[in-house]
């Protein structure tokens, strides 16, 4: 579970000013040095063939270098244009597809672990609760300029090797009408719970127009992040069923079981409604310009095998493989899976996301050579000093050492009372400890 907030102290502080202003960029100028330039460079770059974009690209910034530290290279409408029509994405610039995230996602080497964290943007940062005075969490993910900004504070801070969209899983579910509301300290709370084929009407289709606010912010960000990849994300059908069918966060997900074996035409129909909505929120964040997607399937783990594999694994696999279509990696994860890594990697995951439970080597046996793994830092390791910090670093690079390709998070979200200077720490330790020859 992600963890409680001082959310009624924000709430109380309704009313408090923003710096920025509605439908205006926020500035990404932040404290702290430029990301290094790892890789890539202007001799990568395509030629500057269309001076549209570049002023564009001027007018976003304030030098025309985005926060990555190297200028993103200006691609050619005609031929981007194109190419979203053919594979539902842009063309991706060499700069980042040859950055150390994109290329661990391939299992290809890299000169260091690349590194971000589940939750990296949010409430360890004081930042971020500056930001959020007053405004509700909801309304921060349908305003263009909060998540632009939110989620580029971690970047600039950590120096991570990879944004996550900045949003939430149930952030759909609200666009297609659903009432819905995130408690600060509770989580995603529905009006009217799910439980008949009659409420499967208010599961229409998610439409593009249904979330510009995402397309718009996608679009400042990749701009704005350079050579840093964006990866958009989704929940995946077991998991925001859950929600629905709750009405809210469950420690035992009964409801939703008693659901899914009592009425297993009506779970399924709701799953196939689901993975609809979850597969076109995930296509709008790579239209707009995400690298890569991770598909959220926290509370998989309450499943055994063999109900994953026949209620679950189905609607999970179409998300996947409607994605897939587009050619960005896939990283797909959930909290407790040490039986369910197979299945969930047969499901269409490049990457299986794993928690603190599983030792990566293990993990990595268990979803085979053709993925990577990412994980595992157990979160609350973040907690203690920094020599034990560093211990449990090293031995996660150790262990993802095994797999064909690693990429360095946490084995859950990052916890509210983390010391982001901590994080900072793991960044740096992460890429010291794994830097290699290009
Ligand atoms: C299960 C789930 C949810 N939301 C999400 C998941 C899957 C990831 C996971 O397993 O943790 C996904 C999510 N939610 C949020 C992000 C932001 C991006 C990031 O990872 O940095 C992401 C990727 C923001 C958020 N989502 C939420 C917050 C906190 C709200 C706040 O800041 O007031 C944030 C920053 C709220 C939320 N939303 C949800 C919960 C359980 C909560 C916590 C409620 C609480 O304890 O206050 C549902």
């Amino acid at each position: 579970m992600l963890q409680s907030v001082g959310g009624a102290a924000e709430a109380a502080q309704r009313g408090a000013p923003f710096a920025g202003r509605a439908g205006v960029r926020p500035r990404i100028r932040g404290p702290g040095r430029r990301r290094p330039r790892h890789h890539g460079s202007r001799a990568n770059a395509p030629p500057d063939g269309d001076a549209r974009r570049r002023e564009t690209m001027a007018d976003m910034t304030d030098t025309a270098t985005p926060i990555g530290g190297t200028p993103r290279p200006a691609v050619d409408l005609g031929s981007d244009a194109a190419a979203r029509q053919v594979t539902g994405r842009a063309p991706v610039p060499a700069e980042l597809a040859d950055g150390p995230f994109l290329r661990a996602c391939r299992r290809e080497s890299v000169t260091h672990t690349p590194v971000w964290f589940m939750r990296q943007a949010g409430r360890s940062l004081p930042e971020y609760r500056k930001l959020r005075e007053g405004i509700g969490m909801l309304d921060s993910c349908r305003r263009a300029d909060l998540v632009t900004e939110i989620t580029l504070q971690p970047i600039r801070r950590h120096h991570v090797d990879a944004a996550i969209f900045f949003s939430d899983i149930v952030v759909p579910l609200i666009a297609v009408g659903v009432g819905l509301d995130i408690v600060a300290g509770v989580g995603p709370v529905v009006d009217e719970p799910f439980g008949s084929a009659a409420d499967l009407e208010r599961l229409r289709p998610l439409e593009p127009d249904d979330v510009p606010y995402v397309t718009e912010a996608v679009g400042t960000l990749v701009g704005e992040l350079g050579a840093t990849p964006l990866i958009g994300f989704a929940g995946a059908p077991f998991t925001l069923a859950s929600y629905l069918v709750e009405g809210g966060p469950s420690r035992t997900h009964a409801r939703t079981k008693a659901l899914m074996y009592g009425e297993p035409e009506l779970w399924h129909a709701l799953c196939d409604r689901l993975a609809t909505i979850s597969s076109a929120f995930l296509r709008v964040q790579i239209a707009a310009g995400a690298s890569a997607v991770q598909l959220f399937d926290s509370w998989a783990g309450a499943l055994s095998e063999a109900d994953y594999r026949t209620y679950v694994q189905p609607h999970s696999a179409r998300v996947l493989a409607e994605v897939g279509a587009t050619g960005v990696p896939r990283i797909h994860f959930g909290v407790g899976t040490a039986e369910l890594l197979p299945a969930m990697a047969e499901a269409g995951a490049d990457v299986v996301g794993v928690d603190w439970r599983t030792p990566l080597a293990t993990a990595s046996s268990r979803v085979g050579p053709d993925r990577a793994v990412q994980g595992n830092l157990d979160p609350a390791v973040l907690l203690a000093d920094e020599r034990v910090v560093a211990e449990h670093v090293r031995r996660v690079l150790a262990d993802g050492a095994a797999a064909p390709g690693h990429i360095f998070n946490l084995g859950h979200g990052v916890l509210p009372e983390t010391d982001p200077g901590v994080l900072t720490r793991v960044v740096e330790l992460v890429h010291e400890h794994s830097r290699r020859e290009g």
